[in-house]
């Protein structure tokens, strides 16, 4: 019988991400990179004890839901996923990239209209948030031995939804996490197959591993066919590159580069704008390819760069380093306009930026959405303060945050 000495509570929290250079190139095969920012996710997971029907209670106000899941006939129709077809052995939480995916999903979605009888009458964003979460609870309790009891979810954001940052790659990397550090402690708690003797307070690089892939089954939910980058950025932190058929490469950036992030409050949709790349190339195929072949050199030396900045070693160049990054910046934004998706809005924050001497390029998609200004350690406080008040002027959001922190951690 447990007490409620076993009740767990976890706590974890994942940044979200920007490109950094990439973005449109990044389909034509060329290089991308993305970096994990400082506004960040966070999840609460607390098991209670209660006298209804055990039941999972979850609350995520950032797509305005709140919603009770009982768990007896969650167990019954979604432990215990299968294996892809073609794949001998038994399923086990450690391996996601091996699950099958669309079966699993399946379940998932037949069993939601079973409880919710309503479900499809819920928002795009409510449904993908439910979907996930049941997908991965089932996914990595359905595979142990562990009891489940009731227990509240709770998630918040500093994120925006929806505007290219990360949020669902953030949202799915909390919740495999969170589901991850309470089946730790549960299995190092008492007399259940012990998966860990002792329960670290943080990830392993293993377990990011496995996080990651989790999180990426989810974006599959979200997004039908991503790249990868955002859930690896948003666990691991830092610096990932990507390649398209290639796994992407964790990049250890010891630094955290200084921004404001300002909203442009232009919605767009990324589809629409990589059709629009895709028609002018259909146009003038050799002029957008050498467009293409200029982003990823920009993309490699700015890796360059920022390794060596974050290498420690040369300390004197410091400047001269950061002005080089500003360059690439600035040239990188310019072969996207030249793409035609940058916007007025963005070219008026890039103008605003540049009066004070600062490099400033669109992230993701263009055609609005946010733009990124470098501030380089030395700018003195005023400058930041004044242009952060002409673009608020100017119906701007802005934030000052860093970017290159840590991924997916453990809160105390
Ligand atoms: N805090 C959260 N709580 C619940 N669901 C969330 C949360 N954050 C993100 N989501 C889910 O992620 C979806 C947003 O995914 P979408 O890809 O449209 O935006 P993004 O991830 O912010 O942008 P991009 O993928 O271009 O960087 C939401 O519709 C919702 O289902
Ligand atoms: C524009 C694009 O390169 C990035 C959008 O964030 C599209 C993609 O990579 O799928």
């Amino acid at each position: 019988m447990l007490n409620t000495m076993d009740l767990f509570t976890v706590s974890v929290s994942a940044p979200g991400k920007v490109i950094l250079h990439g973005e449109h190139s990044v389909v034509y095969g060329k290089m991308a990179i993305a970096v994990s920012l400082g506004l960040r996710s966070s999840i609460v997971i607390k098991e209670i004890n209660s006298n209804r029907e055990p039941s999972v209670h979850i609350h995520l106000p950032c797509v305005d839901l709140q919603e009770v899941i009982p768990l007896e006939p969650t167990v019954k129709s979604l432990f215990n996923p299968k294996l892809a077809p073609g794949i001998t052995g038994k399923f086990s939480w450690r391996l996601p990239d091996k699950i099958d995916h669309e079966y699993h999903l399946r379940r998932v979605d037949e069993f939601l209209h079973l409880i919710k009888p309503n479900f499809d009458s819920l928002q795009s964003n409510q449904k993908n948030s439910l979907r996930s979460f049941l997908y991965v609870f089932s996914g990595i309790f359905g595979s142990t031995h562990l009891p489940v009891r009731s227990m509240e979810i709770s998630m918040g954001s500093e994120l925006t939804i929806g505007a290219g940052t990360g949020s669902s790659a953030s949202f799915a990397v909390c919740l495999a996490g969170a589901l991850i550090q309470l089946l730790k402690l549960k299995s190092s708690s008492g007399s259940f197959d012990a998966y860990y003797h002792q329960s670290s307070e943080d990830f392993s690089m293993t377990e990011k591993e496995i996080i990651s892939e989790w999180a990426y089954n989810c974006e599959r939910i979200m997004h039908g066919t991503p790249s990868g980058i955002d859930n690896a950025t948003c666990t691991f932190g830092s610096l990932v590159s990507f390649k398209k058929g290639s796994k992407p490469r964790h990049l250890s950036i010891r630094m955290e580069l200084r921004v404001l992030l300002v909203d442009s409050r232009v919605s767009r949709e990324t589809r629409a704008l990589v059709v629009r790349v895709a028609a002018l190339r259909q146009r003038n195929a050799p002029a957008v390819d050498h467009i293409m072949d200029a982003c990823d050199d920009i993309a490699h030396t700015a890796t360059q760069v920022l390794e060596k900045l974050s290498s420690g070693k040369c300390e004197p160049d410091i400047e001269a380093d950061y002005q080089h990054l500003a360059e690439l910046w600035d040239m990188n934004h310019c072969l996207l306009a030249a793409l035609g998706v940058s916007h007025p809005s963005l070219e008026t924050i890039r103008a605003a930026a540049r009066a004070k001497g600062l490099a400033c390029k669109l992230t993701g998609a263009g055609g609005g959405g946010y733009a990124m200004v470098l501030i380089p350690p030395s700018t003195p406080r005023s400058t930041i303060d004044s242009l952060t008040g002409q673009l608020l002027e100017h119906g701007f959001r802005v934030s000052e945050t860093r970017l290159g922190g840590r991924g997916v951690s453990v809160e105390m």
